[in-house]
């Protein structure tokens, strides 16, 4: 994992949020292990952490490992834990961008996101976006399509449609984004995960995958078509597959990514195995983003006893993406 010499740039997130202390805390774990530095206030660090601020992130390697390196980010205010500050918000989306311009430049192996908080950015910047993933893929430029992936060692997810409302995915979902998203994980799959000749599951959309029409007909008019058209092409699919069956043990092992028709379907399963130590992955951009799978946790932020192995996970398997 050392071989990166780039350091993998981590963003601040809401710094009301537990982002800044399991970054912290992340960097205390991997130190030793993995360049990395943490751009954003340093105000918002957990008091007590030992930092240095740098002015490149060329200069991550220089410091010794008895501090966190820093790329400052001036905020408006200090972070209060729980309560997000609208003055603030305009600020985690700067750092965002400022870190994919690393990442862009090489000057940064990777990029790993502390949580944002979606509203809080939303209501306090007009932020226009429902993520980082839908945000990234406007910073890629061009027409890069970002497909989110959830990963741990037992499951890997992709959902078809991200952040959209539940009586908004019969309509978004269509032939060609299901397409292009099988397209892309197998791809990713092959290119980041290494993985030779990968195995992919696709999910119903409806109850029982529509029961032969009679719990729903898009599998009939479309999905089934689909995917026997990619399996003619090569892909090695199978589905549409029930989503209540397709996630337990003996389901698992059959495959090495599943595609689930929304957000919900996809995230449920992995965060309930794995909720721990799963890694949210974007895959389809021209740069490496990972980040924890959870969010900002407001009930528990400040009182340090956020658990920071996702972010252990998420920049490891950053700089292991950024190696390959
Ligand atoms: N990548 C990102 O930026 C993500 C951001 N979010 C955002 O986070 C905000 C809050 O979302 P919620 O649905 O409340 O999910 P959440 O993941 O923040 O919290 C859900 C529950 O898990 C607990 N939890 C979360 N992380 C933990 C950790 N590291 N250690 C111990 N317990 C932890 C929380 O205390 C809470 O009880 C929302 O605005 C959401 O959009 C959610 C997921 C990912
Ligand atoms: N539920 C996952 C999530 O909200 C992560 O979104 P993103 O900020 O990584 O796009």
């Amino acid at each position: 994992m050392t071989e990166t010499t780039a350091p993998v740039v981590i963003s601040c997130g809401e710094p009301a949020g537990v982002g800044p202390e399991i970054a912290a805390a992340a960097w205390a774990a991997l130190r030793d292990h993995v360049p990395m530095v943490w751009m954003g206030d340093p105000r918002h660090l957990p008091d007590g952490t030992p930092y240095q601020v740098i002015d490149h992130a060329s200069q991550a390697g220089s410091v010794g490992a008895d501090a966190l390196p820093v790329l400052a980010y001036s905020f408006p205010n200090p972070a209060i834990p729980g309560t997000p500050d609208p003055a603030n918000a305009q600020g985690v989306i700067d750092v965002i961008a400022a870190c994919v311009g690393l990442v862009r430049t090489g000057a940064a192996s990777a990029l790993c996101t502390a949580p944002i908080h979606k509203q809080a950015l939303i209501e306090g910047a007009r932020f226009s976006y429902p993520g980082h993933t839908e945000y990234l893929a406007t910073l890629a430029g061009g027409d890069h399509r970002a497909v989110m992936m959830l990963a741990s060692d037992q499951l890997r997810v992709v959902p078809v449609t991200i952040h959209i409302p539940l009586v908004e995915v019969p309509t978004v979902l269509t032939p060609a984004l299901l397409r292009e998203t099988i397209e892309i994980t197998d791809a990713a799959l092959r290119a980041d995960f290494g993985i030779r000749a990968p195995r992919l599951a696709v999910s119903g959309l409806n109850p029982h995958a529509g029961e032969g029409g009679t719990m729903g007909q898009e599998e009939l008019r479309w999905i089934n078509r689909l995917i026997a058209d990619m399996r003619d092409e090569g892909f090695d699919l199978r589905g549409p597959l029930p989503a209540d069956t397709m996630f337990h043990a003996t389901a698992r092992a059959k495959y090495d990514a599943a595609l689930a028709m929304y957000h919900d379907q996809a995230l449920i399963p992995i965060k309930t195995l794995d909720f721990d130590r799963g890694v949210n992955v974007t895959l389809g951009l021209p740069f490496v983003r990972t980040s924890p799978d959870h969010g900002t946790a407001f009930d528990i932020a400040g009182q340090g006893g956020a658990n920071p192995t996702s972010m252990i996970e998420a920049i490891k398997l950053a700089a292991q993406m950024a190696n390959r």
